[in-house]
């Protein structure tokens, strides 16, 4: 046998296989008594007594890889980090309290530039009702945001990735691939302006000063400002709070909960791993809104495919039995699958009925 010291690359084990190997190296060091939702959820629970539990989860935002600042303002950036936090801690129903944001400043970020960033985290922290508590600030070459959020529960109305069961619905807030879609015609935006060769600044407009894009030269181009829901759900997406908090008015307790960070394929997947259940998403389904459905096909690109992949969307998927619905206003849910056994995998239902499995396909890091 070689001694010679063992490389595995990241990109063989991904995200997910590589939060499992350091779950392995911690041990106990990730267990405790009262730690009642480990490593593997939207966020860790820890029962606080007295009938309370508290959550706290961490997100990390990489320039380059999260956002790109020739298209994302730092406010809308700020907003940003703290709505898709913020989200974690909806999606274990609860409601956030304390915020902590480290940054790594890179020298092109200016100080102004970092004030814009925290009047976007305090007008995030202003709508979710929590407090900026403190953070830390590094040099860095690129600019990383990471926000820790704490939130708060009654401990029996805490929901994790692991309750659905065969025979529920599965449901979401809102709609879908809104956010992809964004993404996409920012990033040809931005494609269109450097092939151009003209500075950001010189962009085409169309008549009402909006910026407009074209895919290929002789393409007509398209008009951003038709697009105003994708680039806000892109940019500046929000957390699902007004949601937990309808649930507590109305006495409504999902069996299971997520947030479409990754897009509904990959959270289906974690909902089907987590409560050992079987999940069929009928296609026909997803919600879209008008203008994802118009930008995909300015796009040519299909806006199912944002919905179920795309992610970011910072929706709420659960699973409920199909009678605890009906305390639910109509419009705040729409079903978009079933709860089925195990065996039955993670499929998609077309229109026409066929079955064809589906992968946990989503964005990858590695
Ligand atoms: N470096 C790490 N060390 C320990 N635990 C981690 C690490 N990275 C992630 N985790 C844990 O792994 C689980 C999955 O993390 P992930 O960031 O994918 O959460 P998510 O809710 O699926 O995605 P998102 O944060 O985009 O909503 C979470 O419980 C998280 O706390
Ligand atoms: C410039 C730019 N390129 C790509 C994307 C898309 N993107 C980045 S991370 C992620 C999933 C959630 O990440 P995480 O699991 O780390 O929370 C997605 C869909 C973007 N937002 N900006
Ligand atoms: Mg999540």
């Amino acid at each position: 046998m070689s001694d010679s010291p063992v490389f595995t690359p990241v990109s063989e084990v991904g995200e997910f296989g590589l939060i499992a190997r350091l779950q392995e190296v911690l041990g106990d060091a990730a267990r405790s008594e009262s730690l009642t939702t480990p490593i593997g959820d939207d966020a860790a629970v820890s029962d606080l007594g007295g009938g309370r539990s508290q959550v706290i989860t961490t997100d990390l935002f990489v320039e380059g890889v999260h956002f790109d600042r020739t298209f994302a303002p730092l406010r809308a950036l700020g907003w940003k980090c703290v709505a898709a936090s913020v989200s974690d801690v909806c999606a274990m129903n609860a409601t956030p309290t304390l915020v902590t944001v480290a940054l790594g400043l890179p020298n092109n970020l200016s100080v102004e530039g970092a004030e814009a960033l925290y009047t976007g985290i305090a007008q995030a922290c202003e709508r979710y009702g929590c407090t900026v508590a403190g953070g830390d600030i590094s040099a860095s070459a690129r600019l990383v945001v990471s926000v820790t959020v704490l939130g708060e529960a009654e401990t029996e109305r805490i929901v994790t990735r692991a309750g659905a069961a065969p025979g529920e619905v599965l449901c979401v807030t809102g709609d879908l691939g809104a956010s992809a879609a964004g993404l996409e015609l920012l990033l040809r935006g931005k494609e269109q302006t450097l092939a151009s060769g003209a500075p950001p600044e010189a962009a085409e407009t169309s008549g009402d000063g909006s910026p407009t894009i074209s895919l290929t030269p002789d393409a007509a181009p398209i008009d951003l400002g038709q697009f105003p829901t994708p680039l806000e759900r892109h940019l500046m997406p929000q957390a699902r709070l007004d949601r937990v908090r309808l649930w507590r008015e109305v006495g409504f307790q999902p069996t299971s909960l997520i947030d479409v960070s990754d897009g509904v394929a990959s959270e289906a997947h974690h909902l089907s791993i987590q409560s050992t259940v079987g999940v069929v998403v009928e296609a026909g389904l997803l919600p879209v809104h008008i203008q994802t459905m118009q930008a995909a096909e300015a796009l040519a690109k299909r806006a199912e495919t944002w919905a179920l992949y795309g992610g970011e969307d910072y929706e709420l998927m659960f699973t409920a039995p199909q009678e605890a619905l009906e305390v639910l206003p109509k419009d705040s849910y729409a079903v978009v699958g079933n709860i089925v056994e195990p065996e039955e995998g993670v499929a998609l239902r077309m229109p026409d009925g066929t079955v064809i499995p589906m992968e946990a396909d989503g964005f990858k890091h590695f």
